[in-house]
Parts: C-alpha cells; sequence; structure tokens
C-alpha cells in the first residue's frame, strides 16, 4: 500500500492491536496466532498492527518481529497489517526495512528505549525511521516520545510518508491544537489503554478513530460500541461502558501490566492458544481469570 493508501485505510474505521500468540516455552506461535487473525479480519477492522503494544512489542526480540508481521498478512485477508517498530533509531532503521520487505503496508513507531530526549532528538529520530522506507509511518505519542505541534510541524514538512498520529497522552489540551494545527495532513488515533473508555473525548478532539484491544476477544462488542459511538448513540454507549467497559477497567486495574495480560486472557478464554504474557509481564490469576470469564460470557464465540 502506498502512504496516501494505508492513511485512508486507517481513517476508514476500527482498528486493532492482536496479541502475539507464544507456546508453551513463549515462543512465537504461528498457527494460533494466524486462526486468531483470520478471526478478527472477518469483523469490521480495516487495518490491525502486528507486534504493537498489545502484541508485546517491547518484549519480542526484533529478529522476531519481521516473522509476526508475515503471518498476520498470510492470515489477514484484505486487511491491512500495519507492524510495530521502534528502540533506538539504528535498531528502528532495521527493524523498519525487514518488517516493509515482509509486506508490512505500514509501521507504527513506539516511543524509543528508555531515555528521555530533547525535541530535537525526537525530530531526528522520526525523520530517519520515515526516510528509511517508502511506507506510511505513524507516530505513537507518550511517556518518553510526546512530540511539540512545532515538531510534528517539520516532520510532516520533510516526511510525506509520515502518515498518522496516534496518542496516548490523554492530554485533550495537547491533541486539540495538533488536530487543529495540523487538519487533515494527518490521520488521528486515539490509543489510550482501553481505548474505549476515552472514546468520544478524543473523537470531540478531533480524532479520526482509535485503537480497541478488546476488539481481539469481543470484537462484535467492540464493533457495536464504535458503530453507537458514530452514530452518536450515547444511551447506548453508556450501556456498553457499564455492562461491558467498566467491570473489564476494574479487572485491569488491579495489577501492572493487566492492560495487556487482561486482554491475552480473553483470547484465551475464547478458546485461542495464545499462551502467556512474556516476563516483564505476567498472568491474570485463576480467580480474576474467572471473573473476566463471566464477563464476557454473554459474547462468546
Ligand atoms: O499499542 C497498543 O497496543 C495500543 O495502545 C492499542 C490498544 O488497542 C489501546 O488502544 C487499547 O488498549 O484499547
Amino acid at each position: 500500500m502506498t502512504p496516501q493508501e494505508i492513511k485512508a485505510a486507517l481513517g476508514a474505521g476500527l482498528l486493532s492491536f492482536p496479541v502475539t500468540h507464544f507456546d508453551a516455552e513463549r515462543k512465537f506461535h504461528p498457527e494460533s496466532y494466524r486462526r486468531h487473525v483470520e478471526w478478527l479480519s472477518g469483523f469490521d477492522a480495516p487495518v490491525l498492527f502486528a507486534a504493537g503494544g498489545t502484541g508485546e512489542f517491547f518484549s519480542l526480540s526484533p529478529k522476531e518481529i519481521p516473522g509476526i508481521v508475515a503471518a498476520a498478512k498470510e492470515a489477514a485477508g484484505k486487511t491491512a497489517i500495519v507492524s510495530g517498530c521502534g528502540f533506538g533509531t539504528e535498531i528502528g532503521v532495521e527493524l523498519a526495512r525487514a518488517v516493509e520487505k515482509s509486506g508490512a503496508d505500514g509501521i507504527l513507531l513506539l516511543p524509543h528505549y528508555l531515555i528521555d530526549a530533547p525535541q530535537e532528538g525526537l525530530f531526528v529520530h522520526v525523520k530517519q525511521i520515515c526516510q528509511s522506507v517508502g511506507i506510511g509511518v505513524m507516530v505513537y505519542n507518550r511517556d518518553n516520545s510526546v512530540l511539540a505541534v512545532d515538531t510534528l510541524t517539520r516532520l510532516c514538512d520533510e516526511c510525506p510518508n509520515l502518515i498518522g498520529f496516534k496518542d496516548g497522552t490523554g492530554d485533550i489540551g495537547l491533541i486539540r491544537q495538533i488536530t487543529a494545527t495540523m487538519g487533515d495532513r494527518l490521520t488521528y488515533l486515539g490509543g489510550m489503554p482501553t481505548a474505549e473508555l476515552f472514546a468520544e473525548a478524543y473523537l470531540g478532539a478531533g480524532f479520526t478513530t482509535y485503537s480497541s484491544a478488546v476488539f481481539n476477544f469481543v470484537p462484535g462488542l467492540a464493533v457495536e460500541f464504535y458503530k453507537a459511538l458514530r452514530a452518536g448513540n450515547r444511551a447506548r454507549c453508556e450501556e456498553i461502558l457499564r455492562d461491558f467497559f467498566y467491570p473489564f477497567m476494574a479487572i485491569r486495574n488491579r495489577r501492572k501490566g493487566y492492560a495487556v495480560a487482561a486482554i491475552k486472557a480473553g483470547v484465551r478464554l475464547q478458546g485461542f492458544d495464545a499462551g502467556r504474557v512474556r516476563p516483564p509481564l505476567d498472568d491474570l490469576t485463576a480467580q480474576e481469570e474467572d471473573m473476566l470469564a463471566t464477563l464476557i460470557a454473554p459474547w462468546k464465540r
């Protein structure tokens, strides 16, 4: 896909980040992953993100990621696949080139590793990643990698293939300034943990769409929420928030890392052999998994 094609696809609907499936030794488990991606691509998601945050990008070796992208491409049919990318600039450039060769339709650049950096350093980092590939790039704005409006403007001027901006800061003032300044130069994607909890506010701030982690295991419900939101059906959104998202949030908030581990548990509960999370994350306890099973029972496939 060209950068403009992936930009349009990103803006066409609800997005999601499949978990990465592991076997008993916590090695990538392609067969189970492909079955899951194939199931998800049957729902209304124009783009899926392989090896993103929910896909435990931070626990994968850069060598594993092109294979994960290739497996997602094989299983996804017409659904476009964007790959996670990140770490420092050197690794990021190598990884960006490798996933482009594996067929990725675009790249999501996650925050660089560990250290805080000045705006000029972030500018050079993002620019070098963009210039290393021909496919579209979107930046994930959060933690140690928050771009000021001026930096983003310079990047858009110098990198025609920078097509997307995903936000995980929750800083409504900043993101409104960005959408008001950059207009339709970028596609905007809400990416707070359990994005539905913030989706209405992000749409109000000019965002195009959001990514749903729970789409991994209750895709029908995630799509229903998305459609109700887009149709302005606030009553239905609030009902789904109360029946599903707030109880899910209570489980997710029990321990650090559950924004990913609870999603993987949900995928296992739907009958996929997704395996356990890799350290430094940890899995839900048996009791917490039972709570999740009760919550998702009405949406069992
Ligand atoms: O990198 C990631 O996996 C995300 O931040 C996307 C998730 O889908 C997030 O939006 C969520 O938890 O709903």
